[in-house]
């Protein structure tokens, strides 16, 4: 099943942002958004995770299917490495957490609270936890944040894994992969604001 985005507008704060956003993505491939900073890279991401509504447009092929990983990592600091991806498993039905510790060299790290991990090693839970998901639509907000070299190279391998198993893979990223995937560049779509056109007249 694709996952298919049909002219869909979405807004931050109540401020439109993008403007007629179109794209499909197929099982197996990797979409990259691009654009410059404030374009609405992440607000584009969170409306299709299901965080916050379209403005406009439809979004087909995501509800039940999107794993999310965004800034916030969604860890729960109180909780080790392990028992977190234990209750991710829980949550999503799915069981095992050896091949996601494996996929970023956690195993060391399983029984460390979460919420003394460092960045890098927030950032590799929070990308382990893609892995317990199940699911095959992977949403990833700047995913190599705080990443060494070698956990790029982790992570890459993890998504090309996740591809060739059917996966498919949407992400704002500004560095290259190494992976094949398609570009779409969002600076073409950035929504325009209402005029302020009595603004004068406001002062009347
Ligand atoms: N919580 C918020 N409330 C109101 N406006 C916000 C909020 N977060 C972001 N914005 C604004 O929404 C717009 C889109 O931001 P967004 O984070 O989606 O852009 P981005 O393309 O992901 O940026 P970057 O490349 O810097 O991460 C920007 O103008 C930003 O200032």
């Amino acid at each position: 099943m694709e996952l298919i985005l049909d002219r869909v507008s979405v807004a931050r704060g109540g401020v439109p942002v993008l403007a007629e956003v179109s794209l499909r993505l197929a099982p197996g491939r990797a979409l990259v958004l691009r654009g410059p900073n404030g374009i609405g890279k992440t607000t584009l991401l969170r409306t299709i995770a299901g965080l916050q509504p379209p403005v406009a447009g439809t979004i087909a092929g995501a509800e039940e299917r999107v794993a999310y990983a965004g800034h916030a990592d969604g860890i729960k600091p109180t909780l080790t490495v392990a028992e977190n991806l234990a209750f991710w498993a829980s949550v999503f039905g799915t069981e095992g957490i050896g091949a996601a510790l494996a996929a970023y060299q956690l195993e060391v790290l399983g029984w460390r609270m979460a919420g003394t991990l460092s960045a890098g090693q927030k950032r590799r839970l929070g990308l382990a936890r893609l892995l317990v998901t199940g699911r095959p639509v992977w949403v990833l907000d700047e995913p190599t944040v705080s990443l060494d070299a070698e956990a790029v190279g982790w992570f890459a391998g993890a998504v090309r894994t996740h591809l060739a198993a059917g996966g498919s893979a949407l992400m704002a990223t500004h560095i290259d992969l190494g992976i094949e995937a398609e570009v779409l560049e969002l600076s073409g779509h950035r929504a325009v604001l209402p005029a302020l056109d009595d603004f004068d007249g406001a002062f009347a």
